[in-house]
């Protein structure tokens, strides 16, 4: 079967964007982790399959696997891409489009400059919604992982994140604390672990490693994650600036009971037709 797609980007955060309103396509675990492979395949962090929607009041639904093939909840650089994507391809002419994820609604607005906001919902502190094993809700927990004491915040963003303060994000263990955080058995569905530097209450740095991709250029839930935490844990101000390797996304959030809005770019790379 010849598979229409396109390969997009979020602040390098890199999507293969398949229409699957038009066309009719099962992919399985297996080809999502060869097409994600950067040698052999397309190479992505994440596959997107845009869907028709399930409830009548929405615009689409939209699925979201990781590189490793599992399919997961959220990806808000992914949902930005979603939104440009759906407009390219004449799919909706809307400037606000409503979709589904598998955690939920998001609403995303295409802005006059071409960035694009999404209401990314509101952040979820309750260990058991992140899922996170805890007896309470705390704004920093402390535990060990690997050869590290832990200082960290959980929540989810629709999505699992755990998010640690450092002094300096360029030489943060990422590539060791990171997956040791992602497998750790607090978190019983893995996680994505944010790494932030604060140099200001409006400006972090960040550098995120995902579940299920490794370390990426951007991760907008990582964005929001990262900022809800600093908020919470009083560093933060309600709009901030988060710089990723990437690029950087604007944050807002007024506090519990509001919704996390994230602004950002999204870029069309290539259209491709692959045989599956
Ligand atoms: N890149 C994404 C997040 C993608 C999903 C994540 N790796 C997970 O497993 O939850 C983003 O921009 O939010």
């Amino acid at each position: 079967m010849l598979v229409n797609f396109s390969k997009m980007h979020g602040l390098g955060n890199d999507f293969m964007v398949i229409d699957n309103v038009t066309q009719n396509v099962f992919i399985s675990r297996d080809q999502i982790i060869k097409l994600a492979n950067r040698h052999f395949g397309i190479g992505f962090d994440q596959l997107l399959m845009v869907e028709a929607p399930y409830d009548p009041d929405l615009d689409f639904h939209y699925r979201i696997f990781n590189a490793d093939g599992n399919e997961v909840e959220q990806c808000g650089n992914g949902a930005r891409c979603f939104a440009r994507f759906v407009r390219m391809k004449g799919l909706t002419n809307r400037h606000k489009v409503m979709v589904s994820t598998k955690s939920g609604n998001i609403t995303l607005h295409i802005e006059k400059d071409g960035l694009v906001s999404v209401n990314m919902g509101h952040p979820k502190f309750e260990p058991s919604d992140i899922p996170f094993k805890a007896t309470k809700r705390e704004n920093t927990y402390i535990f060990r992982a690997g050869d590290h004491t832990v200082f960290c915040g959980a929540v989810s963003m629709g999505n699992p994140h755990c998010v640690l303060l450092v002094d300096d994000i360029d030489t943060a263990p990422v590539e060791t604390l990171g997956p040791a955080l992602e497998n750790h058995e607090r978190f019983t569905q893995k996680a994505n672990i944010g790494f932030m530097q604060v140099i200001s209450p409006e400006h972090i740095k960040l550098r995120v490693w995902e579940r299920g991709a490794g370390e990426t250029l951007a991760c907008g839930s990582g964005a929001c994650a990262a900022v809800v935490i600093g908020i919470l844990q009083k560093k933060l101000a309600t709009h901030v600036r988060v710089d990723l390797p990437g690029g950087s996304l604007q944050v807002r959030w007024q506090g519990e009971g509001h919704s996390v809005r994230m602004t950002g770019p999204a870029e069309h790379v290539f259209d491709g037709q692959i045989a599956l």
